[in-house]
C-alpha cells in the first residue's frame, strides 16, 4: 500500500505554528514511508475562503521546505459530495430535520433536566409526511443528520456503538458513538460541514493516514462510521496534541498570532521553526535539524505527548543561532549573495561572523561594518585614541592570515603593558565600531592592512 497522507487546512488566514506542526507531521510521515503529500484546500465556505490566503499557505509550506505531490480545492468537487449525500439519503442515512436553534436548546435543557445526555433525540425520524410537509410550506429548509450506527439492541452493551482505532499518534482509541448526536451533514442552506466532504476526499484521492490535530478526535468516530457507510474502508488515523501560545492561549488563523509569516519576516530560520514545530511536546530533545532529512530521522510519533504544548517564539532564536553557526557556507550562499554579500572574500566572510548572527540578515550588518569605516570617535578617551594609534606601529607585513590577530596584539601587549579588555577593546572598537562581534582573527584578514591602518589612525 502507498502511504498517502494530507494537509488539508481552510485557506481563511495565515497558517500559524500549529498548522505547521500538522502539515510537518504529515511531510515527515510520508517521507519516512516514501508516501505521497497531498496538500487539500478546504474551502467549502467560499465567503471566507481567499486565493491570497490559499497561495500564502502554498509559500509557507515552501519555505518551511514542503512541497505537494498534489494539490487539490474541495470548491471543484462539490458534484461528488453531492453524490455522496444523495447515496447516503437514499440508504436513509442521511436524514431532513427541521428544529430550529431555539427548538434544538429548549430540547437539549429538557433532556438535561431529565438527567438525561444532551445529545439529538432523532424527533425528525418521527416526522409524519404531514408535518413534513407543514414544514415545507411555512418555508422551512432542512440541514441532514447522519444516522450514527449507535444503535444497540442490548443497552447495557456498548459492542455495536464503539468505534476502535490504533492512533498512528497516540495508541489504541475508542469513541463511545452512543454518546454523541447524530452530525449534521449539510445545513439549511444547503452548505457542507467538514465532516462528509473530508471522507469523501480521503475516499477518492486515496488517503491512506489522516493525521491532525486533537481537536479532530470526537470527529474521527463519526467519520469512521461515514467511511463504512460509502462503502469504504477508514484509513489510519493519527492525531497529535495542540499548540499554544506561552500563556496557554489556542491559535487560530483569523487572530494571525504566531504565524509562519510573521516568523519568516521575523528573519528566523525556517528549519527552527520547523524543528521545533515538531519536536515541542514530545518526548524527544529540542534540537535544530539542519534539514528535512535530519528532521525526519528525529521524528517519532508516538513519542508525543497528550496533552497540549506551549509554543515559546524566545526558543527560535537559539535553534536560529544554532543553524547558522554550523551552515556550510554553500547552503549560505544564495541567501548571502541576495544580501550583497558575494566575491572572492565572501566565504572568509562568512566563517568569520557565522558564529555572531541571531539572524541571517546580521551578516549584511557586518559586511557593512568590513567594507565601510566605522565612526568610533565617540567612544574611545583620549588615552586609548592614543594607544591606538601607537599600535598601528606593529602591524605585521601582509599577506594577513588567521593568525595575524594574536601575532600583533602579542607586539602591541609587550610595547603598551595593555592586557586583556584594556588592550583588545579599544582596538576592536577602532576597527569595528563596536564592542562586540565575530573574533577579530577572522575580521582582519579581510580588512587587510591599509584599511585596517586607516581605521586605527
Ligand atoms: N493549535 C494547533 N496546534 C496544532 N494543530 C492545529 C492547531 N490548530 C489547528 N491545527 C490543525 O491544523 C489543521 C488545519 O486546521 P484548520 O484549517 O481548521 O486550522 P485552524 O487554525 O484550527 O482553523 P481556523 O481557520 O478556524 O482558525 C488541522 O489538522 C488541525 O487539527
Amino acid at each position: 500500500m502507498t502511504v498517502t497522507v494530507r494537509f488539508a487546512p481552510s485557506p481563511t488566514g495565515h497558517i500559524h505554528i500549529g498548522n505547521a506542526r500538522t502539515a510537518l507531521f504529515n511531510w515527515l510521515f510520508a517521507r519516512k514511508n516514501n508516501g505521497r503529500f497531498v496538500l487539500r484546500f478546504d474551502d467549502t465556505d467560499v465567503e471566507r475562503s481567499r486565493k491570497e490566503y490559499a497561495e500564502g499557505i502554498v509559500r509557507d509550506l515552501a519555505w518551511l521546505g514542503i512541497e505537494p505531490d498534489e494539490t487539490v480545492a474541495q470548491s471543484a468537487r462539490f458534484e461528488r459530495y453531492d453524490a455522496a449525500a444523495e447515496r447516503l439519503k437514499a440508504a436513509g442515512l442521511l436524514y431532513p430535520c427541521y428544529e430550529t436553534p431555539e427548538e434544538l436548546e429548549r430540547r437539549r435543557k429538557i433532556r438535561l433536566s431529565r438527567r438525561l445526555p444532551p445529545v439529538y433525540g432523532r424527533e425528525a425520524l418521527k416526522l409524519t409526511k404531514a408535518e413534513t410537509e407543514a414544514f415545507e410550506a411555512e418555508g422551512r429548509k432542512p440541514h441532514w443528520r447522519f444516522l450514527l450506527p449507535n444503535f444497540s439492541e442490548n443497552p447495557f452493551s456498548t459492542e455495536r456503538t464503539e468505534v476502535h482505532w490504533n492512533d498512528v499518534v497516540r495508541g489504541p482509541q475508542t469513541v463511545d458513538l452512543a454518546s454523541m448526536s447524530d452530525p449534521v451533514l449539510i445545513r439549511a442552506d444547503g452548505t457542507y460541514l467538514y465532516t462528509l466532504p473530508s471522507v469523501v476526499d480521503d475516499i477518492d484521492l486515496g488517503i491512506s493516514h489522516v493525521i491532525r490535530g486533537d481537536d479532530h478526535v470526537t470527529n474521527t468516530g463519526a467519520q469512521i462510521a461515514i467511511f463504512r457507510a460509502l462503502g469504504a474502508e477508514p484509513p489510519a488515523f493519527g492525531h497529535h496534541n495542540l499548540l499554544t501560545t506561552v500563556s496557554g492561549e489556542g491559535l487560530s488563523k483569523r487572530t494571525g498570532a504566531l504565524s509562519i509569516a510573521s516568523l519568516r519576516e521575523a528573519g528566523v530560520e525556517a528549519m527552527a521553526v520547523a524543528s521545533l514545530a515538531v519536536l515541542i511536546g514530545t518526548s524527544e530533545n529540542v534540537v535544530a535539524a539542519a534539514d528535512m532529512n535530519e528532521l525526519a530521522a528525529l521524528f517519532v510519533p508516538e513519542a508525543t505527548s497528550k496533552s497540549a504544548a506551549k509554543f515559546d517564539p524566545a526558543e527560535l532564536d537559539v535553534l536560529s543561532r544554532h543553524l547558522l553557526q554550523a551552515m556550510p557556507f554553500e547552503q549560505a550562499e544564495q541567501r548571502l549573495s541576495a544580501l550583497g554579500i558575494q566575491g572572492e572574500n565572501a566565504r572568509a566572510f562568512w566563517v568569520a561572523v557565522q558564529g555572531n548572527l541571531d539572524r541571517m540578515s546580521d551578516a549584511g550588518i557586518w559586511w557593512n561594518i568590513v567594507h565601510d569605516q566605522p565612526d568610533p570617535a565617540g567612544e574611545l578617551s583620549t588615552d586609548d585614541r592614543e594607544f591606538v594609534q601607537q599600535a598601528a606601529a606593529h602591524l605585521p607585513a601582509e599577506p594577513w592570515d588567521q593568525d595575524t590577530w594574536r601575532d600583533w596584539t602579542n607586539a602591541v601587549k609587550a610595547a603598551s603593558g595593555r592586557k586583556g579588555k584594556a588592550l583588545f577593546m579599544p582596538l576592536r572598537i577602532a576597527l569595528t565600531g563596536r564592542a562586540s562581534g565575530p573574533e577579530l582573527s577572522g575580521l582582519l584578514p579581510l580588512l587587510g592592512r591599509a584599511e585596517t591602518q586607516a581605521r586605527l589612525a
